[in-house]
């Protein structure tokens, strides 16, 4: 096993990027860049972790575009593969009365060619986390087999496994969802789930009561984002609610991953689950105030700040 030391980065991510096209007033969108996984990934680096990101990106501009970006903030894309086959995803954002909806353009996309093999033990283990979300495994039955080959590879190197569902209705149905989500909870040392996705999961609202079943299939930490209402962070020995930092909202798209993100950094950088949460909370609330994905996650500079003003 990979001494802890000598490990690489942070955080590996696994997953699809999307360029993003954001409506700002009817008919006119802002590009912008998304995907959950490449999200949490420029969360840990701005946060100050190191970040690794794994996926395939189609040999396109868009594909470029993502590989500039990765670069400019420190990402390592030495795990990125370009597939000649296949373009890079893209989706457009709409602000509604309900929140944020997405429509994608990611079918046979590169990412979802992801496969058994394109992540071998060696470069698992040189990560603390692994990150896969549910989208990672939504995208097709390819990637979803690859999550599960990493999932295995991480327990063998000692990298801890990071799992949020994500869920998004658009891709997979609640069923399909559920059996994936409670393979992956059973594995992972870190689960990372929202409160609306453990009501459809567990049929819970109580988050006392979803801490519980979470922690009943065995990760050792628990984050149970609550949107507006905060965030509720567990252990099997302790648990405590964070309330939210009061923000003008513009766009919560990626909040969840920023929260991610900020979370996994402070607690591979040795912080307490408390002290983790509290800066995770405050980033993800920050990324709030700004219109899309990657242009919200706030930079470490601004959070400490905000902290401190608070
Ligand atoms: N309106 C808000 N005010 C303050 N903090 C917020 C607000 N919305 C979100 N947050 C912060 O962001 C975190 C994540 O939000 P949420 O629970 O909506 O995540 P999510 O559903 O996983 O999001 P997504 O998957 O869309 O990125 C919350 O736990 C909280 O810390
Ligand atoms: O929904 C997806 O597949 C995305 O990855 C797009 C967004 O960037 C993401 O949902 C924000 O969490």
């Amino acid at each position: 096993m990979q001494a802890e030391g000598t490990r690489s980065w942070d955080v590996l991510c696994l997953g699809e990027p999307l360029v993003e096209f954001s409506e700002t007033t009817p008919g006119h969108y802002l590009r912008g860049f998304g995907g959950d996984t490449s999200n949490v990934a420029i969360a840990v680096a701005r946060s100050g972790g190191k970040a690794a990101y794994a996926t395939r990106i189609g040999n396109d501009e868009f594909g470029q575009m993502f590989v500039d970006l990765w670069d400019r903030e420190g990402v390592d894309t030495s795990r990125v593969i370009r597939d000649e086959s296949a373009p890079t995803g893209h989706y457009f954002v709409h602000q509604t009365d309900a929140g944020h909806r997405f429509s994608y353009a990611r079918k046979g996309s590169a990412a979802s060619l992801m496969r058994p093999g394109d992540l071998d033990a060696s470069t698992i283990a040189q990560a603390r986390v692994l990150h896969i979300s549910g989208i990672t495994c939504a995208i097709s039955p390819s990637a979803a087999a690859l999550a599960e080959q990493a999932a295995g590879l991480a327990r063998q190197a000692g990298t801890r496994l990071s799992f949020d569902l994500n869920y998004r209705p658009a891709l997979w149905s609640v069923d399909q969802a559920r059996g994936v989500a409670l393979s992956m909870l059973s594995q992972c040392d870190i689960a990372l789930p929202s409160l609306e996705e453990a009501e459809m999961l567990f049929g819970l609202s109580d988050p006392e009561a979803i801490i519980d079943r979470v922690l009943s299939f065995g990760p050792q930490v628990v984050a149970l984002t609550m949107g507006a209402r905060g965030v509720f962070v567990a252990t099997p020995q302790a648990r405590r609610l964070i309330a939210p930092m009061s923000v003008d909202l513009v766009d919560a798209s990626g909040a969840g991953d920023t929260f991610d993100g900020y979370f996994l950094s402070a607690m591979t950088a040795g912080d307490d689950l408390v002290e983790a949460a509290i800066r995770a909370n405050a980033a993800a609330a920050f990324s709030t105030t700004r219109r899309g994905a990657v242009a919200g996650i706030p930079a470490g500079s601004e959070v400490e700040a905000g902290l401190r003003r608070a």
